[in-house]
């Protein structure tokens, strides 16, 4: 394509990306739908230009307006994610002379909101939690996200795989807190690779792989995921189970677990029962009651965890919506803590970074049902399943909890806790 048609069409797509009224990857995908015609490189482009302006929208919007043209133009050219030559060939004279102008310009010399791109309810909490470790997170959030796959343990092992990769001209090394992790140098094509058919991996954080870890599941247990979606953890779980027992996959969006199921039928794993829930006082809960040896709660929340996969939650979440999410957190746990029978080991998550939705829930959980649940310091688990390197846990003690945060552990923002039921 022409460089002015790909210059095009990035603006045509950030014009509906930004009116931020469904998630960016699900617009991108609607558009890569409706233009066919577009090739894997053109596609990347679009995608990362997309992503590039949700990133660093707070400083383009303070540039964009010295400049000339429809806005949605202006910034698909300051994020233009290609080479320099490639974008002047799109532009005109005075775009030019403008771009040059926007390159110019001092970064240093900014207002901190140019340069960290968060909104400000995002930042206090932030600066509190992190002093001035704050701008390393703000730049990392800025950054696009590495490919971390897991290794499907019940299957394969990860030697295997990386080896099998490496053939296929992929680059992965092993990720240094997961075991079953390998992390992608590039953004290569996985899903016609034969290891991908097969279920011998599936794309996902290594933090996420850290929290299906923290339930320690075991052989011929009853285990349930109560948040279950697309089944990331339930996938782990049902591997480190290896495939026996029985693992419910609970979610209120029946269209979430259809996701699960391509997934299920990859992994070779005939332990997962995947059910579709009312709500978290189903009847099916209630049934189930006392009966559960370990049940894992990945909470809904806000997903400021995930920033550098989804830089739009900036700007589509809202203090109001994590309030009401912190209510929802709060009964979903206790609904889900009811399964379980004595002994049995409780793990909540949430992929945020706000204190409001991680440790605020779990305190709270833990001052309420105190006679029932003992809290399980996150760093005895951790040595117990031999991840033994410092700086994971944060907390009471400083081992409470799993705090994960991307500019130090270069994964996505995760917190649990872990109870046992007395
Ligand atoms: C963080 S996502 C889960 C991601 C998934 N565990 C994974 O690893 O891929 C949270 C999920 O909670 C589900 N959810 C929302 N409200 C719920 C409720 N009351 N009970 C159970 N699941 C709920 C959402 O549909 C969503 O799929």
């Amino acid at each position: 394509m022409h460089p002015k048609a790909i210059l095009g069409a990035c603006s045509e797509l950030l014009q509906d990306v930004l009116t931020f009224e469904h998630p960016a990857d699900a617009v991108v995908s609607r558009y890569f739908r409706e233009h066919r015609s577009l090739g894997p490189r053109e596609r990347g482009t679009l995608a990362e230009t997309v992503y590039a302006v949700l990133r660093r929208k707070l400083l383009f919007d303070h540039l964009a307006p010295s400049g000339s043209g429809p806005k949605a133009r202006r910034l698909a050219i300051l994020g233009f994610q290609g080479p320099r030559d490639f974008l002047l060939a799109a532009l005109d004279e005075p775009e030019k002379r403008w771009l040059a102008q926007c390159d110019a310009v001092d970064r240093q010399a900014l207002l901190e909101r140019h340069r960290h791109n968060l909104p400000e309810w995002l930042v206090e909490p932030l600066k509190a939690q992190l002093g001035a470790e704050f701008w390393a997170l703000a730049e990392c959030f800025n950054e696009p996200a590495p490919l971390d796959l897991r290794v499907n343990a019940f299957t394969d092992k990860r030697e295997d795989v990386q080896a099998e990769l490496r053939r296929a001209g992929i680059a992965a090394v092993a990720t240094p807190y997961s075991p079953w992790g390998l992390r992608l140098a590039d953004k290569p094509a996985l899903t016609r690779l034969e290891a991908f058919t097969r279920g011998a991996f599936e794309v996902q954080d290594e933090g996420s792989q850290l929290l299906a870890l923290l339930l320690e599941a075991r052989r011929g247990e009853m285990v349930v995921d109560f948040c279950a979606g697309a089944g990331g953890k339930t996938l782990a779980l049902g591997a480190v189970m290896r495939s026996t027992g029985r693992l419910y996959a609970f979610d209120t969006s029946a269209h979430r677990l259809e996701a699960l199921k391509p997934r299920l039928a990859r992994s070779k794993l005939s332990n997962v029962h995947p059910a579709a829930i009312a709500h978290e006082r189903d009847e099916r809960i209630k049934r189930l009651a006392g009966k559960i040896d370990r049940v894992i709660v990945d909470a809904p929340c806000s997903g400021l965890g995930t920033l550098r996969r989804n830089p739009d939650l900036k700007w589509r979440q809202s203090p109001q919506a994590v309030a009401e999410m912190t209510v929802k957190q709060a009964a979903i746990l206790r609904s889900a803590a009811r399964l379980l029978k004595s002994g049995g080991r409780l793990v909540y998550a949430t992929c945020s970074v706000l204190p409001a939705e991680n440790e605020d829930i779990a305190a709270a959980f833990t001052a309420e049902l105190a006679e029932t649940f003992r809290p399980l310091p996150v760093a005895d688990i951790l040595q117990h399943v031999k991840v033994t390197q410092p700086g994971l846990t944060a907390g009471p003690d400083g081992g409470a909890y799993l705090r994960l945060w991307p500019h130090r552990h270069q994964t996505d923002g995760f917190f649990a806790a872990a109870w046992e039921r007395r």
